[in-house]
């Protein structure tokens, strides 16, 4: 018989968290070993021999709780957002001194948006003016989206490859926030509605023409292929992985 893997679920009573822990529940090749709350020990994840730990928590949590995953040599799958160039430092150095733990920081598990992110930065480069608009529930704590800040900074650097000049804009007479958020040079706009999910738009613009790529997740199930490709594969992936494409053979991602 083959031996199931320990899985365990950080944030377990979310609302990602939720739906991760059906989605592990429901597949023959994974234990569901433990499913946390904020006021859950993290020990528990060692007693319970979690092998993969999959963290849907909070950004100002995160961090300690892969932190936690590694030190222990636990793979970490994470889908929370507000993981900083600097935290992302700090935990390459934690991932040094252990080395075979991987780490898997996916800002979007829904195979749509990754693969929409990969269409923008691919077409980046064709077009004078790029922005994004992400949509989202008003519950969401974060802005922007982690998935609106990994679209530009790939859009960013494909523009930057291919010397692109930067985006032409006369506004110099504004409210503040009007132009949304600077992301490496991308103005990102963030709505938060009620009714919504999570949405992103990315507009291109050149002279005559607009390109438009939209993806849509209308519910929390389209994240979960995703989460479980994450925990089946992290153990192949040592080390940090920024972005499911990198388990994936996608265009416009430097794979
Ligand atoms: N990568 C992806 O595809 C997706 C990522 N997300 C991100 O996942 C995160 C969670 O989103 P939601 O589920 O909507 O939020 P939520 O607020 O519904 O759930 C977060 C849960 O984490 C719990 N929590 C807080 N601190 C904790 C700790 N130290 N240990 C264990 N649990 C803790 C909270 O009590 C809460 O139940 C957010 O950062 C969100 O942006 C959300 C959807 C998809
Ligand atoms: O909070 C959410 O809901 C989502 N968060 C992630 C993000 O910030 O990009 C992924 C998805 O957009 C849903």
């Amino acid at each position: 018989m083959t031996e199931l893997l320990p899985v365990a679920v950080l944030g377990a009573r979310g609302r990602m968290g939720s739906e991760a822990v059906r989605a592990v529940d429901a597949a023959a090749d994974l234990d569901l070993v433990a499913a946390l709350g904020s006021s859950d020990p993290l020990e528990t994840l060692v007693s319970a021999g979690a092998r993969v730990v999959v963290d849907l928590t909070v950004p100002d949590a995160t961090f300690d709780n892969v932190a936690f995953a590694v030190e222990h040599g636990m793979h970490a799958v994470v889908g929370t957002t507000g993981w900083t160039p600097q935290r992302l430092d700090r935990l390459g150095e934690l991932l040094a001194a252990s080395p075979g733990t991987g780490v898997l920081i996916a800002p979007n598990f829904a195979l749509g948006s990754v693969l929409a992110t990969a269409f923008a930065a691919s077409a980046a480069r064709y077009f004078e003016s790029v922005e994004i608009i992400e949509l989202h529930h008003p519950d969401k704590v974060d802005a922007p989206s982690g998935t609106a800040v990994r679209t530009a900074q790939l859009v960013s650097a494909a523009r930057a490859a291919a010397g692109v000049a930067e985006a032409p804009d006369a506004t110099r007479d504004q409210l503040d926030g009007a132009r949304g958020a600077s992301v490496d040079g991308v103005p990102v706009h963030s709505v938060r509605l009620r009714g919504l999910t999570a949405h992103q738009e990315v507009l291109l613009g050149s002279p005559g023409e607009q390109l438009t790529i939209r993806h849509d997740s209308f519910d929390r199930a389209s994240f979960m292929p995703g989460v479980l490709l994450g925990i089946r594969s992290v153990a192949r992936y040592p080390g940090l992985t920024v972005g499911l494409d990198g388990y994936l053979d996608l265009p416009g991602t430097g794979r």
